[in-house]
Formats: structure tokens, C-alpha cells, sequence
């Protein structure tokens, strides 16, 4: 048992520090409690061996057969033997002495109880094999309180080191209560605790708070926040700070928070204590009410961390809402950095999608701009479903005065939907092809049966990739063609296709599927030079040839990854063209062309 809680439950040595640390800070509580003016200090020296010596409660020899030599027995536990969570205890488990034999293969305790102040000071001595062995001393003059001792084990003497071994200290022990100091071989000592945290100080002004709460965020996680926030759950006697980044980082890259227990160090990873969505922040806390799991190495995940979470979360979200009143100009630094995140708070929150509205850049056909701007110029706001729609309609729509949002990007549909509850008069529609041709303006009817044999010609070409024809009039000219597709018209595509390719049984249940998608259409843009003069080219076969170089083109347009038949078409198309260009016939494209001097 001693090598499996000793080698096995730590992630690294370093560990014992804060175990024999955690002990005397325990150990000076206890004393407290029975005398408050009691002396209440630690000191480790450290060199050939290291001590750590408290004024503390002290064990009796009783005691120290109970608690020290039993793996497993504490005496911080309540009568029951249950953990009180909101003991003012750090230890709880019994186990935490036996850390010091990864270092170490012998402990010596040398301890006198102040709880029994005639009996005399105690000796223990314990083996990493689980042996121990007891001495009582005579005399009453050893003070009340405790010295362990540890003599490094050969090969561990790295971590008995002074520079090392501060390091480790303050890392683990600079927010404990009482203090804690430790000297080296010289015998001069240096303090390890930094008390009151930072954010409990007293200053002179807030300007001054706020300026050290920024350089102790530089100091702890190497960047300058752009605020500090700060964090008071009584309930779980929490306090700490919330120091947000100044630049976006991926959430895959997200890291932990710094979680001290009754001011000891839990973990500088803990990701657990904010939800998800927080990752605009990094936080130090220290807690009263929340557990550590049995290594003292991370949060363990209870209803309490959950409910913490939570409130953490409540805090946040009206930091966030509070700026938007307070101060808009750190609010628009916010969102130019993190407006995913927030956007993803936004989604479930209507509260705070209300108060944020006005500041969410959205990427639309007028710009990057806000909802509340855009939907000014546009009362009818057209959402895409996916980037790709986007791209394709919108320098079309924008031409058209058409409004159209980018939905494609996660979470901006979802709050482009939400806007007509929260601005009445504003209304939102999904984008679709009709509602695109029906703003491209139509051509003169003398026009359109001008072109009917064209029209036709080009019906019968595109009708064969499952997509009607119209002739419309419209901005950008040098577009010749625009493909309107929908998802569902692309599914449905597809499904033919592998109709087409299957047989038997299979072709059926393909067959049964079939549905009713919207077609696709090819809008040609009688505007266009190029439609024109294809329009009026004799030779069908060149026109049909045409006609497909026209389509792969819109296909290509469309910025979405083609499919095997797809570029198949353009294949044929480009081919077919060239063969037109190249060959000497005297009705050959190459031909006309050269005649007309083009
Ligand atoms: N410096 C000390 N002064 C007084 N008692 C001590 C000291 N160190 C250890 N003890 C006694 O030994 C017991 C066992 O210590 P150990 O560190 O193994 O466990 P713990 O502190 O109770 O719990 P945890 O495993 O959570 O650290 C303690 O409960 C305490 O009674």
C-alpha cells in the first residue's frame, strides 16, 4: 500500500513539498482552534536534509499510532470518520505523508502535543517497507509542534535543492494562511507565502488595484489582459480573478484555470471550473467549499464544481452585458477578439443577445456590419445555409438590393433567426433560388422570343445535369450565367445518379426515395456580351457546345466541390470548345472568328 499511494497516485515527486506543507498548515489550525494567540509558522531548511518544523497542534503517542502510522486515518475527518468539505482543513484523506517516500526512504516525525501539554514529545520513525518504529522522550522541553525530516534517497537529491525547492514552495504554497518560510543552507530564510492574494490587498486607489491585478495576470500567464474581472462566490468561500485575452484562441487550445484549496495549489490546468464557452479567460481562484480529488491534483467533479461553474458563468455573461452600458470601446476590443465565443453564448441567452446585438459583426452583402445596421437598409434579411450559397448570390443579391447574411458560419443562422423577437418589424427568410431569380429583372418579352430557339436549345442541354433554364437581366455583366442550386436539388441529384448506376432491388429502394427537390436553374444574363452572341450562333452544335462551357462555367461559380460527373461535364465542355476552335473545317468557330478580324 505505502509504494502503491507513494509512486502511483502522484504525477511527479515534486509533490511532497506541498504534502509536508499541507500537514503544518493543518497542524497550525488545529492549534488555533484550541489557543488563537498561539505562534502559527512553518519553516523548511533544507541542505543535507530537509526539515519542515510547525508551532502547530502536535501529536500525542496515542495520536501518532492512530493517524501517522495508520495509512488511511485522519484526524481531520469528522467524528463519523466522513469528510467535511467546509472544514478549514486541507488534508482529508489520510494518506498524503506517505508522497515523501517517493523522495525518501525513511520519515522521522518528531512531534509534542499541545492539545495534552504533560505528555511527553514523540518520536516516529517510518520505512518506505511499512515497518515504523516509536520513541518517547523525556523531558518537556521540545516545544509543542512538529519537525519532519527527510534525508534524500540516492538519486532524489535534485528535489532537496534550495533553488528548487523555493520554486516548488511558492508554486504550491504562496496563497497559504499562515506563513511559510524556508531557508537554506546558510540558514538565512526567505518567505513563501504572498499574502493576502492580490486581489484581497488593500490599494490605494481602484486604478492601483486594477494595475496590480493586470501585472500579477503578466506575471502568472504571460499576457496583459484586456480586463480583470472578479470572482466572489461566498457560498463556496471562492474569491479570485478573471483576466480576459486580448487575442481569440482556438478552443481546441483552450487551458486551465489556476485553483488554489484553502489556499493551497490544486491545479494550474483546471479546466472544469468555467463552462465550455469561457474560454476568453484564464482564472485564479482560491476556494473553501470545493474538493480536491484523492492526489490533490485536480477538482473533483461534484454537484458543488457544477454549481460553481454555473455562477462563474453568471458572472461572466453580465461582465459582458455590463460593458455594452459601461464601456463600449473595450466592449468592441472584446468582440474583435472573441465574438465566437461570445455568438455561442448568445444562442442560448436571449438577455444577453439583446444587450450584445448591436455590437455582433455579422458578414453580410454590405459588409462586415451589425444586424441592428444591416437590418436599417434591409426590413427583409436573407439568410444563406451555408458559406458556398454565400459566395455564389452575393455580389448578385447586392446588385439586386437584395439583403443577404452569410448563415453559414456556426451559430450566425441560429442568431439571425432569433432577431425578429427580439426586433419586431425585421423579417428573416432562408435564402432560396426562387426568391434570388425573382429579383433579377426579367427580359423584354421580344427578347426572350427573339431567344426561344436559344432557349430551347439550352433547356435541352442542361436539363440532362437535372436543371431548368430562364433568361434574366443582371449585374455583374461579365457573369454569363448563374447556377442556382439548393442542398436539397444537389441530394436529389445525386440520388438519380446512383439510381441511374444501381440495379435491381437496390434501384428500387432508390427509386422509393425520389422526391420533390426544387430544381436547380441556370439563369443566363441577357446582359452579358458573351450570352448574346451565343445566342444567335447558328451551327447548333457549336451552340450546344457553348451552352456547356456556359454551365461548367456557373457550375465552377459556385465555389463548391464538384462531383465525378460533374467534372465530367467540364471535361466535355472544355474539350468540345477546342475541338470548335482548333479544327479546319470552314463552318469551324477558329474559322468565323478569324474572318470577323475577333
Ligand atoms: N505536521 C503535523 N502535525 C500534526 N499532525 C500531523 C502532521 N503531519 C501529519 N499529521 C497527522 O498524521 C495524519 C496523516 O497525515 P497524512 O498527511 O497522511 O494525511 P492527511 O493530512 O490527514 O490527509 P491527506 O491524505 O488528505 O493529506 C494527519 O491526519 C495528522 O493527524
Amino acid at each position: 500500500m505505502v509504494d502503491l499511494l507513494s509512486h502511483h497516485l502522484y504525477s511527479s515527486p515534486r509533490v511532497f513539498i506541498r504534502e509536508l506543507m499541507q500537514n503544518a498548515v493543518d497542524a497550525l489550525t488545529a492549534r488555533r482552534r484550541l489557543d488563537p494567540a498561539a505562534p502559527a509558522t512553518v519553516t523548511i531548511r533544507t541542505g543535507a536534509q530537509l526539515t519542515v518544523t510547525d508551532t502547530g497542534v502536535g501529536l500525542t503517542e496515542d495520536e501518532v499510532h492512530r493517524f501517522l502510522a495508520t495509512i488511511g486515518r485522519s484526524s481531520k475527518r469528522d467524528e463519523a470518520g466522513l469528510i467535511q468539505t467546509r472544514s478549514d482543513f486541507v488534508g482529508q484523506f489520510g494518506i498524503g505523508l506517505l508522497a515523501c517516500f517517493v523522495v525518501a526512504d525513511e520519515i522521522t516525525v518528531l512531534t509534542r502535543s499541545a492539545r495534552d501539554p504533560h505528555s511527553p514529545a514523540v518520536r516516529w520513525h517510518g520505512y518506505a517497507d511499512g515497518r515504523y518504529a516509536i520513541r518517547t522522550l523525556p523531558g518537556l522541553e521540545i516545544p509543542f509542534g512538529t519537525t519532519v525530516t527527510l534525508v534524500p534517497r540516492a538519486g532524489s537529491e535534485e528535489w532537496f535543492e534550495q533553488a528548487r525547492l523555493t520554486e516548488l514552495a511558492r508554486h504550491y504554497g504562496s496563497l497559504l494562511r499562515y506563513e511559510v518560510s524556508l531557508a537554506g543552507p546558510d540558514g538565512t530564510p526567505v518567505r513563501i507565502t504572498d499574502t493576502p492574494p492580490v486581489w484581497d490587498r488593500p490599494y490605494g486607489s481602484p486604478i492601483a488595484r486594477r494595475q496590480a491585478l493586470v501585472e500579477h495576470c503578466e506575471r502568472q500567464f504571460g499576457f496583459r489582459p484586456l480586463d480583470v474581472i472578479d470572482l466572489d462566490l461566498p457560498l463556496v468561500g471562492l474569491r479570485g480573478t478573471a483576466s480576459v485575452l486580448p487575442t481569440s484562441v482556438p478552443a481546441s487550445r483552450r487551458s486551465g484555470h489556476r485553483v488554489h484549496l484553502k489556499g493551497m495549489l490544486v491545479s494550474d490546468q483546471a479546466s472544469e471550473l468555467l463552462p465550455d464557452w469561457a474560454f476568453f479567460v484564464r482564472c485564479v481562484v482560491d476556494a473553501d467549499g470545493l474538493r480536491p480529488t484523492a492526489s490533490r491534483e485536480a477538482l473533483y467533479d461534484d454537484e458543488t464544481l457544477a454549481a460553481v461553474r454555473d455562477a462563474l458563468g453568471e458572472t461572466l455573461r453580465s461582465w459582458l452585458a455590463g460593458l455594452a452600458a459601461s464601456d463600449p470601446a473595450l466592449l468592441g476590443r472584446f468582440l474583435a477578439a472573441h465574438h465566437l465565443a461570445v455568438k455561442a453564448l448568445a444562442a442560448y441567452d436571449d438577455e444577453l443577445l439583446r444587450a450584445l446585438l448591436p455590437w455582433l459583426p455579422f458578414e453580410t452583402t454590405d459588409g462586415s456590419v451589425t444586424l441592428d445596421e444591416f437590418s436599417r437598409s434591409h426590413p427583409t434579411i436573407l439568410v444563406t445555409q451555408s458559406v458556398e450559397e454565400f459566395r455564389q448570390v452575393s455580389s448578385i443579391a447586392a446588385a439586386a438590393g437584395l439583403g443577404v447574411v452569410n448563415g453559414g458560419y456556426t451559430y450566425d443562422r441560429d442568431l439571425i433567426r432569433r432577431l425578429p423577437q427580439l426586433r419586431p418589424g425585421v423579417s428573416v427568410l432562408d435564402l432560396d433560388p426562387d426568391t434570388v431569380t425573382a429579383h433579377l429583372d426579367s427580359v423584354d418579352p421580344a427578347v426572350e422570343l427573339a431567344a426561344a430557339r436559344f432557349l430551347e436549345l439550352a433547356r435541352k442541354v442542361v436539363d440532362r445535369y437535372g436543371c431548368d433554364t430562364a433568361l434574366r437581366s443582371f449585374h455583374p455583366v461579365t457573369v454569363p450565367a448563374l447556377l442556382i442550386d439548393h442542398r436539397e436539388a444537389r441530394h436529389e441529384r445525386g440520388r438519380a445518379e446512383q439510381e441511374a448506376a444501381a440495379d435491381g432491388l437496390w434501384a428500387d429502394i432508390l427509386g422509393a426515395l425520389r422526391s420533390s427537390a426544387p430544381r436547380a436553374q441556370l439563369v443566363l444574363n441577357h446582359q452579358c456580351p458573351l450570352v448574346r452572341r451565343i445566342a444567335v450562333i447558328e451551327d447548333p452544335d457549336l451552340a450546344a457546345s457553348a451552352l456547356e462551357g456556359i454551365y461548367g462555367q456557373a457550375l465552377l461559380l459556385t465555389r463548391r466541390p464538384l462531383r465525378p460527373a460533374e467534372h465530367a461535364q467540364l471535361n466535355r465542355a472544355f474539350l468540345g470548345l477546342l475541338e470548335y476552335a482548333t479544327h479546319d473545317g470552314p463552318a469551324g468557330a477558329g474559322a468565323a472568328a478569324r474572318e470577323d478580324g475577333r
